[in-house]
């Protein structure tokens, strides 16, 4: 297990393409979306914390402290990131939304070596192709420029972070690493994946 990094996951979000359902919460082949983020995380981090703006108690009974947005108006996942920094004690923190159940197990290890060999101040998984931007992992210290950037009114995670050192990560190995789901056809469809796999 990587030391010293804890880990956040995102379930603060609207979910419109989901109709407002509370996506962490949604059932996908017998559990909570979010217990497969937690599966998948649970044996590369010190510890998980769950970012929730709706349903904290259901949240809480997966035995994760839960935190909401310190600010309000759901102003998007940097509100969330910026909100976990604030009780983050490791050098390090990993970002991941909650509805990614397939994420990479050495996540956590390829992210933390190349930021590390870049002297990067965040890391940014990849596809190959493209950024998947709510899965970083990130200096503590970026927090004050977060709070800026949210403050003038700026919610971009990719136009964030390109002003930093930022490694990008690539997956390219695990296509379908950073699968996501944000409408119910599309649970469908991955759940038909997972079970034939
Ligand atoms: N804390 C927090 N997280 C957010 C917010 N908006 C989105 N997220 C999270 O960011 C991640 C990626 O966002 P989306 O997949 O677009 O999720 P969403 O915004 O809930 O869904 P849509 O409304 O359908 O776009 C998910 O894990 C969301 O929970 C927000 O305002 N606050
Ligand atoms: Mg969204």
């Amino acid at each position: 297990m990587s030391q010293q990094i804890e880990a956040i996951i995102l379930a603060g979000g609207l979910a419109r393409r989901m109709g407002g359902e509370d996506k962490g919460l949604i059932e996908l082949l017998g559990k909570p979306m979010i217990a497969h983020v937690i599966g998948r995380l649970k044996d590369q981090v010190n510890k998980i914390r769950i970012n929730a703006n709706k349903n904290q108690d259901r949240y809480a009974e997966l035995g994760l402290d839960v935190f909401a947005d310190q600010l309000e108006g759901f102003l998007g996942p940097l509100a969330g990131i910026y909100s976990g920094l604030a009780e983050c004690q490791s050098s390090l923190m990993l970002v991941v939304p909650c509805d990614c159940p397939l994420l990479p197990l050495d996540l956590v290890s390829r992210m933390q070596q190349q930021l590390l060999a870049a002297n990067a101040d965040l890391a940014v998984a990849t596809d190959g192709e493209r950024d998947h931007s709510v899965v970083m992992l990130l200096k503590p210290e970026l927090r004050q420029s977060l709070k800026t950037y949210l403050e003038t009114g700026q919610r971009r995670v990719e136009s964030w972070y390109d002003e930093f050192n930022v490694a990008r990560v690539s997956f390219a190995d695990q296509p379908n690493a950073f699968v996501n789901v944000n409408t119910h056809e599309q649970k469908q469809q991955l759940a038909e994946v997972i079970s034939k796999a």
